[in-house]
């Protein structure tokens, strides 16, 4: 069994959706687990096990803790190779996380070297001669160098994992990985040799994956962004479940708190396509909480097969999250979408869209989802969830998008992947 520690919510769903695409019967776990399997499911019935932390900015000590405790109960639920999945722009401050928690996850797991692939082909991220591409810009001039949190002004990996790790850090050429699975193995054993802990590995094409992770097969601890998944093969066919029935139709709510461009897309396309979106004043959140659930009620009472749309009313400019005030704002914004999603669901709609990872977060928190079921993906990187529906509780059906993923209509078509 693969066992797997994503450092935000989204990542850990992008993740899980990648490997359920090449096979795994995969199970997805949020917050660190006392023990897994959780009740239902067994190391039988799933091939990989995903923790999702909210550890990318958190201190590293906390995340450092948060991800050894996370290992220690895959370990023990019987996971034998550890993936760490960080952001495919591998989002990280000067401190961390990255590099002290895969220090620390190779540590406790005895490896030696660990391949660094942040690539994500499908979703415009490609790594070339170690430096990483958003799209046809340098990390360090796409949207991500303004990031609130973890601003990526350099695009080196080799040097931005180096400045978080005593180890060292090696880069294995695209030239090596066009010559097979072989060669690249026979690299990193070089590097092994000579005490390399890092080989960051260029891949440009979903192909370069799959020569990585066939490379890597047996190696005990794998790191990258979710695209090396893609080039791993799992032992199922039918590793998606079909969304229970009464989710597959009836009202659905997008909560987009993410402030990335991708979103911002989405957000003008929808009302294009007239698909009512209700905005939060940021001045008076709680008021507009109970408006904005009013108005979806009133709406979906005349029309219950409808969607609407809940966005801050204050466009988010740079979100100065690193301010105490910016980051105070953030954070009420992000409590006002948990509070919404609690209402709604409390008064039975069944089906939500959620853009952004802190979001994400705070909405699976709201909802006390700690263990989902994949179902369909939507886009790369985003599936649909669905709650388990134990206790007696209602399953509930949860898309939740990291920011800059999902197509320009995602508002509008990924309810129709909810089969
Ligand atoms: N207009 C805004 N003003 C202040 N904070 C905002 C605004 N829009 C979004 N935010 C906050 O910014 C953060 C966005 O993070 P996240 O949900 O991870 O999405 P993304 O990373 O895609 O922007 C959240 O904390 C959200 O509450
Ligand atoms: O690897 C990725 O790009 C995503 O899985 C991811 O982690 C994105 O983070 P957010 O944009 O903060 O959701």
């Amino acid at each position: 069994m693969l066992g797997a520690i994503a450092d935000d919510v989204t990542g850990a769903v992008d993740l899980a959706s990648n490997l359920v695409s090449r096979g795994f019967r995969t199970h997805l776990h949020f917050g660190v687990p006392e023990t897994l399997p959780p009740a239902g499911y067994s190391s039988e019935s799933a091939d990989a096990i995903v923790v999702a932390l909210k550890s990318r900015t958190a201190p590293v000590e906390d995340a450092v803790g948060q991800s050894l405790a996370s290992l220690g109960a895959l370990l023990a639920a019987g996971a034998e190779r550890i993936y760490v999945k960080y952001c495919s722009t591998f989002d990280s401050t000067p401190r961390g996380n990255i590099g002290p928690v895969c220090d620390a996850v190779i540590e406790r797991m005895s490896a030696r070297t660990a391949v660094v692939v942040p690539s994500f082909p499908a979703n415009g991220r490609t790594l070339y001669r170690g430096h990483l591409f958003v799209g046809d810009r340098l990390l360090s001039e796409s949207s991500l160098a303004h990031h609130p949190l973890t601003p990526m002004t350099d695009p080196d990996i080799r040097r931005v994992l180096a400045s978080q790790t005593a180890a060292q850090v090696g880069l294995l050429s695209l030239e090596t990985v066009r010559e097979g699975p072989g060669a690249v193995r026979a690299a990193l054993d070089t590097f092994d040799e000579a005490g390399v802990r890092y080989v960051v590995v260029d891949a440009i094409d979903d192909h370069d994956l799959t020569t990585i992770a066939t490379a890597t097969a047996t190696d005990a601890v794998i790191t990258g962004g979710s695209g090396l998944a893609l080039g791993m093969s799992g032992p199922s066919s039918h590793a998606s479940l079909p969304a229970p029935t009464h989710l597959r139709s009836g009202p659905g709510v997008v909560l987009a708190g993410s402030a990335s461009e991708a979103t911002h897309i989405q957000l003008a396309r929808a009302a294009a396509a007239n698909v009512p979106i209700l905005r939060l004043d940021l001045d008076a959140l709680g008021e507009g909480v109970q408006r904005a659930r009013a108005e979806a009620q009133a709406r979906f009472a005349t029309n219950p097969e409808s969607v609407v749309i809940v966005a801050p009313a204050q466009s988010p400019g740079r979100v100065e999250a690193t301010s105490p005030d910016g980051a105070a704002r953030a954070a009420a914004l992000e409590a006002a979408f948990a509070d919404l999603a609690r209402g709604l669901a409390g008064s039975g709609i069944r089906r939500f869209i959620v853009a952004g990872g802190e979001t994400s977060g705070a909405v699976v928190d709201a909802l006390g989802a700690h263990d989902l079921i994949l179902g369909q993906t939507i886009d790369p990187g985003v599936a649909w969830t669905f709650t388990s529906g134990t206790g007696g509780r209602t399953p509930v059906a949860l898309a939740l998008k990291s920011g800059n993923f999902g197509g320009p209509d995602f508002f509008t078509d990924a309810w129709r992947r909810l089969t």
